[in-house]
């Protein structure tokens, strides 16, 4: 049976640590850091994934600001938006939260987002560095599955490492990641996507499967080998007769899994709040390294 990589506790470690260092930092500055979402329209998970991350930042000691755009704006109302944040002296970082509705160049938008303040990591230029192994803002999701490997001391060198799903915010960059020559990384890694002939063929033989597709209990007992890592990234809100209408599902059939599985992560509870506790720290590292707040 699998033991559970618990991301909610590893969480609130990291958050309870960068709390410490912000008592630490207001001793002799004058302000706080300060994080700005941008949330645009009506979506249900989106508003909840943007007002925890608000009670995060009150959690730690940040400053927040949360910006709310009708779904119908522009996308130069958000680009000026954009650039005002960028010359803000008073902002050390800021997000757009994804997605964005039809009629917004999502391309456009995270170009436009000042590297330095790019605390989501998703800009060019921080992807960039990303691969090429230079320090940088590294993209939330993939960060906290690396603090969660290294926190258990899970062994990730020379391991056989599939990743599900090559999204721009989860699976290709941590199909970079975890083949980096740092710890955790330097893993053999296998990218599969939509037209993977045979999906199976990879988890079966794989040390590490990370799931990050949005599809409910796609990944079974028997597509893994005993003694796997199973990482799951997916969150789907699937409806229900519950009082909230809805459960949230993993792409992994958790039961099946850890029978086999070495380590487990839980959905909810465990790559979720570690996503929210590493933007926290690239907040911090933002605020460290911006010229404006001495
Ligand atoms: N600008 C960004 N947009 C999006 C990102 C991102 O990193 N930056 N990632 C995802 C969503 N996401 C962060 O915004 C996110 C997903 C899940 C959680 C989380 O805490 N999940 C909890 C369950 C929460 C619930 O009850 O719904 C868990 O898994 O335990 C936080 C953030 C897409 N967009």
């Amino acid at each position: 049976m699998a033991e559970i990589l618990d991301g909610l506790k590893v969480s609130k470690e990291i958050k309870a640590e960068i709390k410490a260092e912000v008592e630490k930092i207001l001793e002799g500055r004058k302000r706080a850091p300060h994080l700005v979402a941008i949330l645009v329209g009506n979506n249900g998970a989106s508003k909840a994934y943007v007002n925890s991350k608000v009670k995060d930042c009150e959690e730690v000691g940040f400053r927040s600001s949360l910006l709310k755009f009708p779904s119908t704006v522009s996308e130069s109302e958000l680009l000026e938006k954009i650039d005002e944040l960028n010359k803000s002296k008073e902002v050390d970082g800021f997000i757009v939260q994804l997605p964005l509705p039809d009629q917004i160049d999502q391309e456009k938008i995270i170009m436009a987002i000042d590297p330095r303040k790019d605390v989501d990591g998703f800009h060019p230029e921080n992807f960039g560095k990303m691969a090429l192994e230079m320090d940088t803002f590294l993209p939330a999701t993939p960060f906290g599955i690396l603090t969660l490997l290294e926190r258990y001391n899970i062994e990730t060198k020379g391991k056989d490492c599939v990743i599900i799903g090559r999204s721009k915010i989860v699976g290709r960059p941590m199909s970079i990641l975890m083949g980096r020559k740092d710890f955790p990384g330097n893993s053999t890694v296998t990218l599969t996507h939509s037209y993977t002939k045979d999906i199976e063929e990879y988890t079966k033989k794989a040390d590490i499967v990370i799931t990050a597709l949005g599809d409910p209990h796609f990944l079974k007992g028997d597509m893994i080998k005993d003694g796997a890592v199973i990482v799951d990234v997916g969150i789907t809100r699937v409806d229900d007769d519950s009082p909230k209408g809805y459960y949230l599902a993993g792409d992994v059939d958790f039961d099946s899994c850890a029978a086999k599985a070495s380590w487990i992560t839980p959905v909810p509870g465990g790559v979720g709040p570690m996503t929210r506790a590493m933007l926290m720290k690239n907040t911090i590292i933002a605020y460290k390294t911006s010229v404006y707040n001495d």
